[in-house]
């Protein structure tokens, strides 16, 4: 380890964000309904240019009317390349009761981006008197974002989560798909005759996880846009847990059970990470650093392996 310690991220659950227009507030009370950990009302890409002010005048009135729960509650603004973003902020701020958790900001390119909503954002708070600091959570989407994914990552204390957005990350690279997330027809390696599809979501995920846990944020999986394809979505779920990621967005309310199901550990990996616990006791008072648990090598990282999982059981838990 560095002589700088990894510091941890935050702890509270992520394993599902659901998104809803801000435009559709028939949708909200169903949202709060649902069993997603984090809601993110949306301002952005599923609204409307001509909607933009009625979307936001939505979500102000939702986040104080309706009943989150202990859900986190999100709000995703427009790009910082719009004319749309400061209004978003200024109003949430000045208007949107202290029930706001975060607010989203999508398409970041470098640390300046998260400078510039975050002195705004102060100055609104300070201006208001607000006693809860908001959060921020961002969007990797694009060639800058991956490129200066680090950065990002440090830019703000306020930075909780971190995602990356399959579509607009598609379309800023200049990939060969109008896919959302998931395998790639033509991703593939040949092999006598038979074709091996490969991950190309890979090495952003793997950029993006260790970004977020260099500097204490949490990684999530962004959108998978075919809610017709479970089993599509489970596969697309199970990698990104197993590279680290804590969670995936529900663009449509059936996938939220699903990402749910991937990102909760089942009973038996979590009495198997206790039984390794168990087994490093056992082996630290016979003074050994490492022991054999069914029939493999554990050792001390087995034991920061194992408090991953149980970690995620006792927050679920509670
Ligand atoms: C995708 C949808 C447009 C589908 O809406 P709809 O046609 O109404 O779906 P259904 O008829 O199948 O709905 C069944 C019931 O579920 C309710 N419903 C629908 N959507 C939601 C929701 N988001 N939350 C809660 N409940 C929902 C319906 O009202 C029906 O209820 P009932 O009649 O009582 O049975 C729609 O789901 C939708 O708008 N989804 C969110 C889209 C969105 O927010 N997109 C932005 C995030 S993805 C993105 O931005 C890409 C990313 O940035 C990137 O670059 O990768
Ligand atoms: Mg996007």
């Amino acid at each position: 380890m560095s002589f700088r310690t990894q510091p941890p991220a935050p702890a509270r659950l992520n394993r599902c964000q659901l998104f809803g227009p801000g435009s559709r507030e028939s949708l909200f009370e169903k949202m709060a309904g649902s069993a997603a950990d984090v809601i993110n009302l949306d301002l952005e890409d599923s609204v409307a240019p001509d909607d933009k002010e009625r979307a936001r005048r939505n979500i102000i009135q939702a986040i104080g009317d309706i009943d989150w729960g202990t859900k986190t509650l999100s709000v995703r603004i427009n790009g910082l390349d719009t004319p749309y973003w400061y209004r978003d902020v200024v109003d949430l701020l000045e208007q949107a009761g202290e029930r706001l958790d975060q607010i989203m900001i999508p398409k970041v390119g470098n640390a300046a981006d998260i400078y510039a909503v975050d002195a705004l954002v102060t100055a609104v708070e300070a201006a208001k008197g607000r006693s809860k600091r908001i959060g921020f959570e961002v969007i990797i989407e694009s060639a800058a974002g991956i490129t200066h994914v680090e950065e990002i990552a440090a830019a703000s204390p306020r930075l909780q989560a971190m995602s990356l957005g399959a579509a607009d990350f598609a379309a800023s690279m200049g990939m060969a798909t109008t896919g959302i997330g998931g395998t790639q027809e033509n991703y593939y390696m040949l092999h006598e005759g038979a074709k091996y599809w490969s991950d190309p979501w890979h090495w952003v995920q793997t950029a993006i996880v260790a970004a977020c846990r260099t500097h204490g944020v949490l990684p999530v999986d962004g959108p998978f846009g075919d809610f017709s394809d479970d089993e599509g979505f489970r596969a697309q779920a199970r990698r990104s847990a197993t590279l680290g990621m804590v969670g995936k967005w529900a663009i449509h309310p059936k996938q939220v059970a699903l990402a749910n199901e991937v990102f909760s550990p089942s009973e038996t990996a979590v009495a198997e990470a206790h039984e390794i616990l168990a087994a490093m006791e056992e082996a630290k008072r016979t003074g050994a650093g490492a022991t054999v648990y069914k029939g493999r090598l554990v050792d001390i990282a087995s034991i920061r392996q194992a408090q991953v999982i149980v970690r995620q059981a006792e927050l679920i838990s509670a």
